[in-house]
């Protein structure tokens, strides 16, 4: 794997405090030179954004952030636009102090704060009230504000991290902004890319702040975003000389019974991702509508482990969970099929067994659980789950070492080592019947051609993702997971220079 572009790294707020004194230190740059920059960009995307706001009030906290608001005002005044300034405390630190110095000087005023009704309306809001510094719920007149700027619902252009969000986990610490834009100032933060954090940010522009890449040689980020340009090097174009055997042959297992389509799904998309050969091995009631609906998938009825054997013996990746059920009957082919420790996809109920019955793996295997599933393998809840996805994404990855992908408004995937990916596409219409199986299906069909576990499922969940949006084109409401199907095999095109 490529090392990721300083642009697509994903920082916690203590390496970002870290890469900011780096900044002041290699550079001599002063910390108020930094803060003036980030208004500077703050005020082009102003003007980018919103070319006709009129109007725009300023909300400043006592931080930093705040400081960055003071200096962003004064350059609107200086625009020729009405500009105020509402200010939530006093600065607290000498650059901030400066920023609001430099805003009165150009002949602005500093509101406090004082209930909705002392928040004048405006085209345009900006949030300079918390960034980085945020450390604990917002309460009182903090939440107050956020309460009002979102009830508001004019457009909000947030600095650096919407106040209210963690910028580590994403998650939203008591009332948080819905931004309209959020202009991220040196470098991305984990949590504006997943979880509740996608919706907090809105639209998410990134200001570099001309600071050289040596600011970031310090600190491995640990986390990236997953860049397609740098995917398309990882799935290999096929050569003309070749034949079925050559892909793979994937092993789906699940579709106990009523849940025939979930295992339909799984082995169609391992074909359509390009495995060369997809056995599905399911109840017996599902074998004529496969067969039907599906004539390239081998559909075996199997009563019970013996039936498994042959096509475990062929098999070179399992699929293994889609409509799986933890019924006698699932829990036997599941136990049969990890036995014979071939490299897997775990989804669905292959995940709640696993959770039930731990294990280490030892064969390239990827876990795919959303929220609830992770959960049980944690023995945790959702909430918790949510409120802290990249934690439990490594902590799945290295209880289990396998690789894990952690489904939801920003999927991670988890590498037992620790490096975490975070896939920047899919959209809310993704949220239906079915999708998780499609999903199955793509990351076995890639480990069948050979890719590990970790390209697998990073090519899988990003080729998933993007399928997802372009079959969303016509809408997301409404957009089945069978949609994907066809979109993926272009997709997947574009990723190997079919
Ligand atoms: N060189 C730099 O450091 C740059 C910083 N930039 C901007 O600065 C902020 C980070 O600023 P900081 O002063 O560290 O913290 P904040 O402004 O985010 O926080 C303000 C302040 O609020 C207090 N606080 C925290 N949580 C709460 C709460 N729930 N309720 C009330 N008060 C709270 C906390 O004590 C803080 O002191 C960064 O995000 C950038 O916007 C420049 O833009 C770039 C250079
Ligand atoms: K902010």
């Amino acid at each position: 794997m490529n090392t990721p572009h300083s642009s697509q790294l994903l920082y916690t707020t203590a390496q970002m405090r870290r890469i900011d004194a780096c900044a002041v230190a290699a550079l001599g740059l002063q910390s108020f030179e930094l803060m003036q920059r980030a208004a500077d960009a703050a005020f082009a995307v102003l003007l980018r954004r919103w070319p006709q706001a009129r109007s725009v009030v300023v909300c400043c906290g006592s931080g930093k952030n705040g400081g960055d608001g003071y200096l962003l005002a004064r350059l609107v005044r200086q625009s020729g636009r009405d500009v105020s300034v509402i200010a939530l405390g006093t600065p607290a630190d000498v650059d901030s102090q400066a920023a609001a110095d430099a805003w009165r000087a150009c002949g602005g005023m500093v509101h406090p704060f004082a209930g909705e009704h002392s928040l004048p309306l405006a085209d345009v809001y900006v949030d300079a009230l918390f960034g980085i510094g945020l450390n604990r719920p917002l309460e009182g007149g903090a939440a107050l504000l956020v309460q009002t700027l979102n009830a508001r619902r004019s457009p909000v252009l947030a600095l650096d991290i919407p106040s209210g969000l963690s910028a580590d986990t994403g998650a939203r610490l008591g009332p948080c902004i819905s931004a309209t834009l959020t202009v991220s100032f040196i470098a991305w933060k984990r949590g504006q890319h997943t979880g509740a954090g996608l919706d907090a940010c809105g639209e998410c522009e990134l200001a570099d702040l001309a600071l050289p890449d040596s600011v970031f040689e310090e600190e491995h980020a640990g986390a990236h975003l997953l860049d397609w340009n740098e995917l398309r090097g990882r799935l290999p174009a096929r050569s003309r000389d070749v034949h079925k055997g050559q892909f793979g042959h994937v092993l789906a297992i699940g579709g106990d019974h009523g849940t025939g389509g979930a295992i339909r799904l799984a082995g169609e998309a391992a074909l359509r991702c390009g495995a060369g050969l997809v056995s599905v091995a399911t109840q017996p009631e599902h074998l004529t509508a496969l067969l039907a609906a599906r004539p390239e998938l081998m559909v075996q009825p199997i009563a019970g482990q013996q039936e498994l054997e042959p096509l475990l013996q062929r098999a070179q990746v399992l699929a293994l969970g889609p409509g799986l059920g933890t019924r006698s009957w699932g829990h036997a082919l599941w136990h049969r099929a990890l036995a014979s420790a071939k490299p897997a996809v775990l989804d669905a109920d292959a995940l709640n067994l696993l959770a039930r019955q731990p294990r280490k793996f030892s064969a390239p295997t990827v876990l795919t659980p959303h929220p609830a599933e992770a959960a049980r393998l944690l023995a945790s809840d959702s909430a918790h789950v949510q409120a802290n996805r990249y934690a439990a994404a490594q902590a799945l990855a290295e209880r289990y070492h396998a690789v894990v992908v952690l489904k939801g408004a920003g999927s991670l995937i988890a590498a037992p080592a620790g490096s975490v990916a975070v896939c920047p596409w899919g959209n809310p219409g993704m949220a239906s019947a079915g999708m998780g199986d499609v999903l199955t299906g793509v990351i076995a069909a890639l480990l069948a051609q050979g890719l590990s576990a970790w390209d697998a499922a990073c090519l899988g969940v990003a080729a998933h993702a993007r399928a997802g949006d372009s079959a969303a084109e016509q809408g997301q409401r409404g957009l089945l997971a069978g949609d994907l199907l066809l979109p993926l095999r272009s997709v997947l095109a574009g990723l190997a220079h079919d």
